[in-house]
């Protein structure tokens, strides 16, 4: 890959108060993918070659220079902190239920096919496939509780070339007979195995593996206390990632289940499951002193709002996170949620921030509790937020020397096919972030980079075709 430097509109997360939108941006990125240096003003290309001998270039001719086009920005690419590979082929059906039933007769009679080897890596493709397509650059992926299949899905996301941490579920108990672990040994055994394999993939890119594995309890009514300790006692490296109180009746079940346990969320804290790695999906019924220990621990939590709707589970408090100083990211959760983009999560998350400040309550609590999501906010929970999350935001998140480029080439022209949404004429690049974030789809992800390559988006899709 030769070095390259981007010249055009680009967005980029600060904070939750704040984004940076330059419409004159030059940015550097080496032939390792790194990002080493960004030109926030450079309004005329006749200057170009004076600021690329000023970074070490001795012309134009030494670097591939990408100019955008009319309707294009650079934003960095999605982190989706939560989602199951094996439940995709569900999209779209079993929103009758609310969770325990719709575990039992939905997601484990559709998770236990991926038994198959063959069936899931024709699955896991496509999954793997629309993920990308959709613009999530880093992805944290459930598994079933197969390790012959989650092999495949580790294979498959890295010579996709995604960003990602894949794992297998633990789950040794309350689960169907065809469809549950012999013991907590072998549980473990697998677990360990699948992290082996995952460590000694080789690295379709320079730089880091893109590929890492996740220990993945699936929630605490699956795993037994003597699995969820010996999960808890592995290397503590390892980045965690699980469920915790998504629905009133999984809670009241958890209780019943570690009764000695103050909480739900002391259940994993007492197993050594809850710390500055962890991801914790939904969180939607937590209680105040669940969430002092989530914010002590430093551990974070994925905001799935498609599947809090659609599994009727409830409206997540997450502005009252935010102002705790709590880790939050973004999840699909497919197939609980019913779309595999953040976007949807961002629609739905700024619906979810409406409906608590419309019962009002905590305002005076700080700037985020019973408000709605700001568009820096939104912005920021689908790309740093959740680089945050994923224990992940050195590396990527936003643009700034020495982190990764993953990043989106978005297209809000008429031409991208999502036509009639767009605001004619040359409007600002805050007003098409904006209309990207509520009207956009896949259609305007036009390049999907990961460390600098290529791997996905509807022009990549045309050169492959
Ligand atoms: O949204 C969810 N999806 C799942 O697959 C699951 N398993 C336990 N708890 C869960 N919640
Ligand atoms: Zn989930």
């Amino acid at each position: 890959m030769s070095p390259t430097v981007y010249y055009g509109p680009l967005v980029n997360p600060k904070n939750l108060h704040e984004y940076q939108a330059l419409p004159h941006a030059l940015l550097g990125v080496s032939s390792a993918g790194i990002i080493e240096w960004i030109e926030p003003d450079v309004p005329d290309s006749s200057v170009l070659q004076d600021v690329l001998v000023k970074h070490g270039y001795t012309s134009v001719e030494d670097v591939k220079i990408v100019e955008l086009r009319r309707g294009e920005f650079l934003l960095p690419g999605f982190i989706d902190t939560h989602t199951h590979a094996p439940q995709f082929p569900n999209t779209g059906i079993g929103q009758q239920y609310e969770l325990l039933d719709w575990l039992q007769n939905v997601t484990f009679p559709m998770e236990a096919k991926f038994a198959d080897v063959a069936f899931a890596r024709d699955a896991y493709k496509r999954v793997v496939r629309r993920v990308l397509d959709s613009g999530t650059t880093t992805c944290c992926y459930y598994g079933s509780l197969h390790l012959d299949a989650t092999k495949e899905l580790a294979n498959i996301v890295n010579d996709a070339g995604q960003r990602a941490f894949v794992g297998k579920c633990n789950m040794n108990r309350n689960s169907p007979d065809n469809y549950v672990e012999a013991s907590a040994e072998s549980s473990i055994a697998d677990t360990k195995t699948l992290i082996s394999y995952i460590n000694g993939l080789t690295s379709t890119s320079s730089g880091p593996p893109l590929v890492q594995p996740i220990l993945t309890p699936r929630f605490a009514i699956s795993c037994t206390s003597p699995l969820l300790s010996s999960l808890g006692s592995l290397d503590p490296s390892l980045r965690v990632q699980t469920h915790i109180s998504e629905n009133p009746s999984e809670v009241a079940f958890t209780h019943s289940l570690f009764p000695a346990c103050a909480s739900y969320t002391a259940v994993y804290d007492t197993h050594g499951l809850l710390r500055h790695n962890t991801i914790l999906a939904h969180g939607v019924h937590l209680t105040d002193e669940e969430l002092d220990l989530i914010k002590t621990r430093e551990a974070g939590i994925s905001h799935c709002p498609t599947s809090n709707f659609n599994l009727s589970s409830g409206v997540a408090p997450v502005g009252s996170w935010l102002d705790r100083g709590i880790k939050v990211g973004l999840g699909t959760d497919v197939s609980g949620g019913f779309s595999p983009s953040i976007l949807t999560a961002v629609q739905h998350a700024s619906i979810a921030s409406k409906v608590v400040s419309l019962n009002g309550g905590g305002k005076d609590k700080g700037p985020f509790t019973g408000r709605q999501l700001t568009i820096p906010a939104l912005l920021f929970l689908a790309t740093l937020g959740g680089a945050q999350v994923c224990d992940l935001a050195s590396t990527v998140g936003s643009f700034e020397p020495g982190k990764a480029f993953d990043a989106l080439l978005v297209n809000t022209d008429e031409s991208a096919g999502n036509p009639g949404l767009w605001v004619a004429g040359e409007s600002s690049v805050e007003t098409r972030l904006e209309q990207f974030l509520f009207c956009g789809d896949d259609r305007n992800v036009k390049e999907v980079y990961v460390q600098g390559r290529v791997v996905g988006g509807t022009a990549f899709r045309a050169r492959a075709s």
